[in-house]
């Protein structure tokens, strides 16, 4: 994994190798220009002292300076510039995968921790996939330049040197794991903290209802005092490193000044290849700390390298934008090829199976029922029976784990889950509406609604006088998750939303919960009217709201229980007759009384 990781890493900088190397040349050159300037001034005392003229050493001093300056300007710049393309780069594949993302696996991560993937992760990446393996690779490069420029030099103090070396391979080997392990450690703290935080002001009413902030806080403040104290362990690793490296530089001078002055001593080495060797050995310093630095970033790189490679290799589901040109077969689903006479899709479950988990309960055990084509059909049942799991199943939320489930005669399986999604009007149980204006929230799903058909959803459901009230109409902002909408005006935005995508099956859950009696019946003619057209789905514990619904059906620990009519059920079944007596439905209509 960690070579794969450190594989994935120069994946993200080879696009930049170019700009990489550029710029490092580049700095390198500044550098050099840099070094080469007390010579010229010293040149330019010289010609001075004797009265020579100075033209030739003023330019040639001036070109270092301002060319020096540019290149090291210029090297830098690139090389940041390519860094924060490897940021741009991972960070855009990044967000073109997350909302392409199964529920599934999105169920299992926290979306903070996502959030910091994509932004803390990401910046790590941007050291370590351009500084980090620069410093790594010049480093690198140096010091094996220099260790065969010594063996040319004397063989028998480059082995001591080689030893060295390996003394300085073990410590960094030896370390290097440690400061990979903090900077996992580091980054897990700082997605708990990202996934806090948005736990946190995902429900800050609650939270302050609750009185929960200090509680809330102190969850907080440790995971950041996790990251703090990861980081302060890598910090203290790299200083080891560094140290233990420099210690057995010095170590190193020390073993050559006293075998090379023995080998001088002995005539088997001139004192000029021994001074030339101990200012090989001076000069080993820097890229061996180069080196030590660039590994021990490339080690945190690498730790968020492998954090943005587990999301990016979770498999995706199919492209929404495939599914623009709909497969051979699919057309029919696709709303454009919304037919004249469309009744609606037709919807067949048999035995259904599903679990959440693998390890899990079944949710539905054999769930077997029929709706559509058109009609509106009505499930409803105990609390966690499985109503809203059946609509996710429809929407390809899941995939079912048993059973069949057919749409249109077709396996749910078969279909694109995006050219199905087309096909399916969708309200969630809570109603989400997106920040933004009124208008986007309404042409979310239709994003080039003409105007007459906006009104026309908009009479529907009963939202005309809101948007007139509005001082900018439809163009007015709804704030965060919108809140600045009521509770029924949110659950009629995404009524609204969904209608206006001309469904063949719409799927509404709990989905008039929140409206005055009023509204609601003037809702239920107009969903009664969509159902002529479109198979029409409603989870509904409010029963007074489906008893003119043309199917029933009773859902009870996963299975369909019991189908039929108000009436027939009232009839027929314990439970619905339960649940009608409790909302006082069964009064006029009930043959046997509830006991
Ligand atoms: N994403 C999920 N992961 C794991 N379990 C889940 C998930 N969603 C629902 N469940 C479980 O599945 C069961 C059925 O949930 P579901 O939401 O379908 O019930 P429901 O009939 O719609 O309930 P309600 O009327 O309260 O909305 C519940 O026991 C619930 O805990």
């Amino acid at each position: 994994m960690q070579e794969s990781a450190f594989r994935a890493l120069l994946g993200h900088a080879r696009p930049h190798r170019t700009a990489l190397v550029a710029g490092a040349a580049l700095s390198t050159l500044g550098g050099v220009a840099g070094l080469a300037q007390p010579l010229v001034a010293k040149s330019f005392v010289e010609a001075l002292a004797v009265d020579e003229p100075v033209f030739r050493q003023v330019l040639l001093l001036g070109l270092l300076i301002v060319g020096g300056a540019l290149a090291a300007a210029f090297g830098g710049y690139t090389v940041e510039r390519a860094a924060e393309s490897v940021v741009l780069g991972a960070r855009r594949r990044l967000v073109a995968r997350l909302p392409r993302l199964r529920v599934a696996d999105l169920d299992r991560r926290p979306p903070g921790d996502l959030i910091s993937r994509v932004t803390a992760d990401t910046t790590l990446l941007r050291e370590a996939a351009t500084n980090n393996l620069v410093d790594t690779l010049v480093g690198a490069v140096t010091l094996v330049g220099m260790l065969v420029l010594m063996a040319w030099l004397d063989v028998v103090l480059f082995l001591a040197v080689l030893g060295v070396v390996a003394a300085i391979g073990l410590c960094t080997a030896l370390v290097m794991p440690r400061i990979a392990r903090a900077g996992k450690e580091a980054q897990e703290a700082l997605g708990a903290l990202g996934a806090g935080l948005e736990r946190l002001l995902g429900a800050i009413r609650t939270v302050k209802a609750s009185n929960a902030e200090q509680r809330e806080t102190a969850g907080l403040e440790s995971a950041a005092h996790g990251a703090w104290r990861a980081g302060i362990r890598a910090a203290g690793w790299g200083a080891v490193a560094g140290t233990s490296s420099g210690l057995v530089v010095q170590l190193a001078f020390l073993t050559v000044l006293g075998l090379g002055g023995a080998r001088v001593a002995n005539g088997s080495m001139s004192v000029a290849s021994l001074i030339g060797f101990l200012l090989y050995l001076f000069y080993l310093v820097g890229p061996v700390a180069q080196l030590a630095s660039g590994i021990s970033g490339l080690q945190v790189g690498v730790v968020a390298v492998r954090r943005i490679h587990e999301v990016l290799e979770l498999e995706p589901e199919a492209d929404a934008a495939a599914v623009a040109s709909p497969r051979e077969g699919a057309e029919h689903l696709v709303p454009a090829a919304r037919q004249a006479g469309d009744r609606g899709a037709a919807i067949a479950f048999r035995d259904v199976v599903f679990r959440y988990r693998e390890d899990g309960p079944a949710v539905l055990d054999g769930a077997s029922f029929d709706a559509g084509p058109g009609g509106l059909t009505a499930v409803v049942g105990p609390s966690g029976s499985g109503k809203s799991t059946l609509f996710a199943l429809l929407e390809r939320f899941y995939d079912i784990g048993g059973g069949s489930a057919r749409i249109d005669g077709r396996d749910l399986r078969d279909w694109e889950p995006a050219a199905l999604r087309r096909a399916i009007g969708y309200v969630e149980q809570d109603a989400p509406v997106l920040a933004g204006t009124l208008r986007a929230n309404l042409t979310f799903a239709v994003p080039d609604a003409a105007p007459a058909d906006i009104d026309r959803v908009l009479a529907q459901v009963r939202l005309t006088g809101l948007v007139d009230s509005l001082p900018h109409g439809l163009d007015t902002e709804v704030g965060h998750r919108g809140t600045a909408l009521s509770g029924g005006q949110r659950q009629r935005v995404a009524i609204a939303r969904a209608l206006l995508r001309r469904p063949r099956v719409l799927l509404l859950d709990e989905a008039t919960s929140q409206l005055d009696a009023l509204t609601e019946s003037e809702l239920r003619d107009v969903i009664a009217e969509v159902a002529e057209t479109t198979t029409v789905l409603v989870v509904a514990h409010r029963l007074s709201t489906v008893t003119d619904a043309r199917r029933i059906l009773v859902l009870e620990d996963g299975r369909v229980r019991a189908a039929g009519t108000h009436a027939e059920l009232l009839r027929d079944d314990d439970l619905y007759r339960r649940l009608a007596a409790t909302q006082m439905l069964a009064a006029s209509s009930l043959a046997d009384p509830v006991p």
